[in-house]
């Protein structure tokens, strides 16, 4: 039994808690704990207060709404209270709400309306004869953030609307989210950017919506289930109704709903989304179930914080065992260090689980992780599933705790931690190939260099093989181009554990071991074997093999001496890939031993460059048979092409040649800036402190930045290299002349697709005509060049601003360049 004395230490506890999480989750958009287990803490602190009313707070985050209002934007007061929801995670638990319900109504003539939880934010749109007016957030439910202008930039959320039986004012609910898509698109770019990941699409989402700047949210593909339509003059009486009003009038709604005639029908609607719901395009944490008449909920009517007509019931975050096979570690862009957990597959959450994040040594060290343990799978929210725990009984006897890797498995130079720092890092900013992957993907991405022959894949072939390690080094590729012929190219077909083994992909393997069978054919099948563990693949395989009749009885044979030599070899297992060493010693025919392969494939990258090291002679059919191992290799078209775009790249502007550099804190916009200021390359460089922080937007941390860059020997001489290869250390000469001065004072826009101009070249075209290009729609405009498909948002703004609006071709003769036209 709890003391009231303990009741009231622990209630007290529980809100200080429950109150860092809230902040955490609606102020900072991000999270400590699983919403499971803050949603435990909620439910301790609502029981002891259940038993304990005497220490019940007026403020107690059980009584209250989670969010609040933050500073930045103009607040507006709720017409109708926005509420949060009961939840649970437990049938009995919404067996129980329907007693309620019955009791609370007292008959059982009444119907459901269910729908799925979609997991972003909350927002309220209120419309006056039909066009949108405001857009607030939910807030602390009574008053919320005014948002309307970013709101705005959500294509699908209507800005007029017209219909049947609709009101003169009404308010529609619904939730923003992200599509998964999109949230996937953003952090692949924030990866190339070397910029760190966003946690989860709802953070996402949430982050977007309070933005500062609505041209930012625009490029954010947000979108928006409405859920909800609320206003004093409803024709309607019944949910589904006013739902299907929305419909009609333009509003999206998603079509997951359904109506139930009672509480066995909604659990047969939760079993039915429990899986099918990770096919939606967004991220869906539960089912909402809501009285469906408007009466009836009246009767049942609130509590502080939640109606007492509806509840959320939540998914829990599947659950599966698996065996922990071996561990990756993976080395970022940064040089940071993440170590994988490859497990034995298993089947969670719609998907088939192989690999499991573990994050950094401590994770490893809480767990307590040992070899071959066999352990807990988890996947929730995250798109990454993730381990929780390791069932100790299944631990093998004289199983060896997991000790982490204390070199670099891509450079091998020893680790480094920084204090206070939960990963390793490796420091070899200069050789380690991931870093200098990231610096030259940096280099030459699309606003930069914009070199798009040279693609990720390509780049890490040129740097694995040691051809390139800097910039500069690719300027150089033109005079070796005989050497790249032949190189191995793709490495997808390749992975690494712990201490830099090299495996290759099972269909790969099983091409080159095998006779007469085709590529696409294994491949067809391993796809087929996704949800298999390997041991079983193997004999599948050779059912495979008898029922493709080709060279039975060899083909069968080798895959019998695969699995012996797999056995004795006693390298870790990884799915879906097998170790290069042993399919090599089967392909060489014993011409070396397993241990000098297995030796000799340490820390290289490709078969080419075991190969190479090893200087075996070979006869023909066994590298023909090699051959069906390795990648797609580099060809004269390719290296052509390549070799072309190269070139083209030296016709870049300093600016984006500053900012292909990859200076710290120099992004697109200050190089741009500094590019127009310092006009080349030795005049910022020999600039001190004083004469950048003139520079309008240079603070102390990018003087620093700058200034550590040049004193660099390194960077000075890959500088040095890349000038006498001709690329612009300065401005060009038109950009600092004036053509003309007809714009002068102007401030003007263009938006949608222009005929003859870029993007760049109007803003350049512009500003040497004496204008100033303004890069969002606001009053100070004096003209906008309206070009095609300009964005109905923007356009709608400058109609209500009555901002001028002129064609690209009143623009050109407006110019004296009616020659274009
Ligand atoms: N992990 C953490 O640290 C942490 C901290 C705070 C809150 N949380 C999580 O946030 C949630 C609590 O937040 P809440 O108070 O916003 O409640 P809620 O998100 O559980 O429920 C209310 C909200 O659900 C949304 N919703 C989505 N689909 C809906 C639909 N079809 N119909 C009606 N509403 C729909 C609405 O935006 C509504 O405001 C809990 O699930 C909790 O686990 C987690
Ligand atoms: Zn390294």
């Amino acid at each position: 039994m709890t003391t009231p004395i303990e009741a009231q230490a622990k209630i007290a506890e529980l809100s200080k808690l429950i109150n860092h999480h809230n902040n955490l989750y609606y102020q900072e958009d991000r999270t400590e704990i699983t919403d499971f287990e803050f949603d435990k803490l909620l439910e301790e602190l609502i029981q002891l207060e259940k038993q304990f009313p005497e220490y019940l707070e007026p403020d107690s985050p059980s009584q209250r709404v989670g969010g609040t209002i933050t500073k930045e934007f103009e607040t507006a007061e709720h017409e109708y209270r926005m509420l949060s929801l009961g939840n649970t995670y437990s049938e009995e638990e919404l067996i129980a709400f329907d007693e309620r319900v019955a009791k609370g109504l007292g008959h059982r003539n009444y119907e459901y309306f269910c729908e799925l939880k979609f997991d972003g934010v909350a927002i309220s749109l209120v419309y006056e004869k039909g066009r949108l007016v405001r857009a607030v957030t939910r807030g602390d439910g009574t008053r919320g953030d005014v948002v309307t202008e970013n709101i705005k930039t959500i294509r699908n959320i209507p800005l007029h609307v017209k219909g049947k039986d609709m009101p003169d004012k009404f308010e529609v609910r619904g939730e923003i989210f992200l599509p998964r898509k999109e949230f996937d698109k953003i952090n692949q770019e924030r990866d190339s950017q070397g910029e760190p990941l966003l946690a989860n699409p709802r953070n996402a989402a949430s982050g977007t919506v309070k933005m500062q700047d609505s041209s930012v949210v625009a490029k954010r593909r947000l979108n928006c289930y409405f859920y909800q339509l609320l206003s004093d003059e409803l024709a309607v009486n019944q949910h589904d109704e006013a739902i299907r009003l929305l419909e009609k009038w333009g509003f999206n709604v998603s079509p997951t709903y359904t109506k139930c005639s009672g509480i066995k029908e909604v659990l047969g609607y939760i079993e039915s989304w429990k899986e099918k719901r990770f096919e939606l395009p967004l991220d869906t944490d539960g089912v909402v179930l809501k009285i469906n008449d408007n009466d009836q909920r009246e009767e049942l009517g609130f509590t502080a914080k939640i109606p007492r007509w509806a509840i959320a019931y939540k998914y829990k975050a599947e659950s599966a065992e698996s065996q922990l096979l071996s561990i990756t570690y993976q080395v970022g862009r940064t040089g940071a260090i993440t170590p994988v957990a490859n497990l034995s597959p298993v089947h969670l959450a719609g998907t088939t689980v192989k690999r499991a994040s573990l994050h950094n040594a401590n994770e490893i060290e809480r767990l307590g992780l040992h070899e071959g343990d066999t352990v807990f799978v988890e996947k929730g929210g995250e798109i990454i599933p993730k381990i929780t725990g390791v069932n100790l009984y299944k631990r093998k006897t004289g199983a060896l705790p997991i000790k982490y890797i204390d070199h670099c498995p891509e450079c091998s130079t020893p680790l480094e931690r920084k204090e206070g720092e939960a990963k390793h890092f490796c420091p070899n900013y200069v050789s380690c190939p991931p870093q200098i992957l990231g610096r030259i993907e940096h280099f030459v991405h699309k606003r930069a260099m914009d070199i798009d022959s040279l693609g990720t894949e390509r780049i890490r072939t040129l740097i694995d093989q040691g051809y390139i390690s800097n910039p500069a080094d690719i300027y150089e590729l033109e005079n070796i181009r005989d050497q790249l012929l032949g190189l191995e190219m793709s490495q997808d077909q390749y992975e690494k554990t712990d201490d830099g083994i090299l495996y290759i992909s099972l269909t790969k393997a099983f091409f080159a071991l095998t006779e007469g069978l085709s590529l696409t054919a294994i491949q067809k099948f391993c796809d087929s074997q996704i949800e298999t563990p390997l041991t079983e693949v193997l004999n599948n395989f050779q059912t495979f093999i008898r029922n493709s009749h080709k060279k039975v009885a060899q083909n069968v044979a080798t895959i019998l001496k695969l699995q012996e030599a797999l056995h004795q070899s006693n390298l870790p297992q990884m799915e879906d890939y097998l170790p290069v060493s042993v399919v090599l010693s089967l392909l060489t025919g014993n011409r070396i031993t397993l241990d000098k392969l297995i030796e000799a494939a340490r820390h290289q990258g490709t078969v080419h460059a075991i190969l190479l090291k090893l200087d075996l002679s070979l006869n023909s059919e066994q590298e023909e048979r090699i051959k069906k191992l390795k990648a797609n290799t580099f060809q004269e078209g390719v290296i052509s092409n390549m070799i072309e775009g190269i070139n083209a790249s030296k016709n870049q502007p300093f600016e984006k040649v500053l900012f292909a550099l990859g200076i710290r804190n120099i992004g697109e916009n200050t190089a741009q800036i500094l590019a127009k200021h310092f006009k080349n390359i030795d005049n910022l460089k020999s600039a001190d402190a004083e004469a950048l922080l003139a520079v309008n937007g240079v603070g102390d941390t990018l003087v620093s930045s700058i200034q550590d860059y040049f004193s660099k020997n390194e960077n000075l001489s890959i500088i040095s290299r890349l000038k006498e290869k001709g690329l612009h250390f300065e401005i060009h000469e038109a950009e600092k002349i004036l053509q003309s001065n007809t714009l002068e004072g102007k401030k003007i826009l263009a938006s949608g697709k222009l005929n003859h101009f870029k993007r760049d070249e109007i803003i350049d075209f512009i500003e040497a005509n004496g204008g100033q290009y303004l890069k969002a729609v606001s009053k100070s405009l004096d003209f906008i060049i309206e070009g095609e498909d300009m964005g109905p948002s923007k356009k709608e703004k400058a109609e209500k601003l009555g901002i001028k609006m002129i064609s690209e071709e009143e623009f050109l003769s407006m110019m004296s360049k009616t020659d274009l036209i």
